[in-house]
């Protein structure tokens, strides 16, 4: 890699690259990294985007796959020097079945793995999710914690078990012999909650403020903090593991780092409204306005009514008792190691990433 550092010589694959935190790696790519030659973007599903792309300097290739397939995940890898791998089944509404979470997220990232190994590629970079560690079952709060925290990760959902699996997979292939004889290298990144231009749940989340009035009405007690971390921040850490995985391999390798940036500590809901109060949108309540059993109830129902609809209909609400969970314990991060292993600074302030995503839903669909 080295040799062609100057030369434009880098073939790089970014899989899930038209996802919502994909498209921003894939364009904070094109932006920062100058050795590009090529970019695959590997999805199941193509963005009419791409076509943009395909006039500038770096030759952009984009590739219609499924990771779940073996032979369609190596004939991508095949030739590539650095594999991202973001694709994955994001689901924790119940839209999806256990297993085929399980298929995409695990048995796909078995997949990007055995096809490095086989063709040669030897850095692999896997978005993992903060999710790996918690909130556990057990509603334990995470406060500020680090990559090195003392903390009981036990999960029961679906997609924190495959996220966790998966994660495992990808630091155990650390040192794995590839192709040609050479040591592939890995690490994981766990971003928090993710915010930014398009994200689709602060959308759904705009939409129905839209629908009751301009109002939203507080559910989970302001105290609670939920760690967030704005996509453009996620995107250019990626990119600087990207770069500097061949360099700091001995230190790297093997290694997971949270996502983190200087986002402000706030609860779920009141850090949405940073974006959605200058949208015109009201969080009602300074304390939440139903007791919390009756959430757990209304939480508890929707999970039967999702399971008695599922030969009619696909019913699966924003409320469900994972996701009250989650909103409602404290996991945030506080931690400086991507700064200490590979340099890693914030490339947008909070007032930049805050003032980008209140743009972008003043944009959105039915917005004033
Ligand atoms: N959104 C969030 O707050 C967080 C997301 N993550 C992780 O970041 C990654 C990206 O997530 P998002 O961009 O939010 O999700 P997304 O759903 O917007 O993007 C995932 C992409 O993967 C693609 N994909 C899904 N199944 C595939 C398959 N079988 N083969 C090929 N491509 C497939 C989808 O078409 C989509 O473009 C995921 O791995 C997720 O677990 C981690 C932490 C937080
Ligand atoms: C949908 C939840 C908010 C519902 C609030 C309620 C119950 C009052 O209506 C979201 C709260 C926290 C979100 C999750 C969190 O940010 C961590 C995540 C990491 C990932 O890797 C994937 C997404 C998610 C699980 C995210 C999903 C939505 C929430 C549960």
């Amino acid at each position: 890699m080295a040799d062609s550092a100057e030369t434009q010589e880098l073939v790089y694959l970014v899989t899930g690259g038209c996802g919502f935190l994909g498209e921003h790696v894939v364009r904070m790519l094109l932006q920062r990294e100058p050795r590009l030659r090529e970019l695959r973007i590997f999805d199941l599903h193509l963005g009419p985007w791409l076509e943009e792309l395909k006039t500038g300097p770096v030759q952009v290739t984009a590739i219609q796959g499924d990771v779940t397939q073996a032979h369609e995940v190596a004939a991508a890898v095949a030739g590539a020097h650095v594999v991202i791998h973001t694709a994955g089944l994001v689901d924790v509404f119940g839209k999806t079945s256990p297993e085929t979470i399980h298929e995409v997220n695990v048995q796909g990232t078995q997949n990007v793995i055995e096809a490095c190994v086989q063709t040669g590629t030897r850095f692999l970079i896997y978005t993992s999710s903060m999710e790996v560690v918690g909130p556990n079952i057990k509603g334990q709060p995470f406060y500020r914690g680090n990559e090195n925290t003392p903390y009981e990760a036990v999960h029961r959902h679906p997609y924190p078990c495959s996220k966790a699996l998966a994660e495992q997979l990808v630091l155990e292939a650390n040192g794995r012999e590839v192709l040609g004889g050479l040591p592939l290298v890995t690490c994981a990144l766990r971003p928090t909650g993710i915010y930014g231009e398009g994200h689709q749940i602060m959308r759904d989340f705009y939409h129905q403020g839209l629908r009751l009035g301009g109002r939203l009405f507080r559910a989970i007690p302001a105290s609670v903090e939920h760690g967030r971390v704005y996509v453009g921040n996620v995107a250019w850490m990626h990119v600087l593991v990207a770069r500097e995985l061949e360099h700091r391999a001995a230190l790297m390798g093997g290694q997971v780092y949270f996502c983190y940036d200087n986002s402000p500590y706030k609860s779920y809901e009141d850090f949405n409204m940073e974006f959605l109060g200058p949208c015109g949108l009201r969080l009602v309540g300074t304390r939440p306005l139903m007791p919390y059993w009756l959430l757990v109830l209304l939480a508890a129902l929707n999970t039967l009514l999702q399971w008695l609809l599922r030969p009619l209909m696909l019913y699966a609400p924003l409320l469900n008792p994972y996701t009250l969970a989650v909103a409602n314990t404290t996991f945030t991060v506080s931690t400086d190691k991507a700064r200490r292993h590979f340099g890693y600074e914030p490339l947008f302030s909070w007032e930049e990433s805050r003032t980008r995503t209140i743009r972008w839903v003043q944009t959105v669909e039915g917005s004033a």
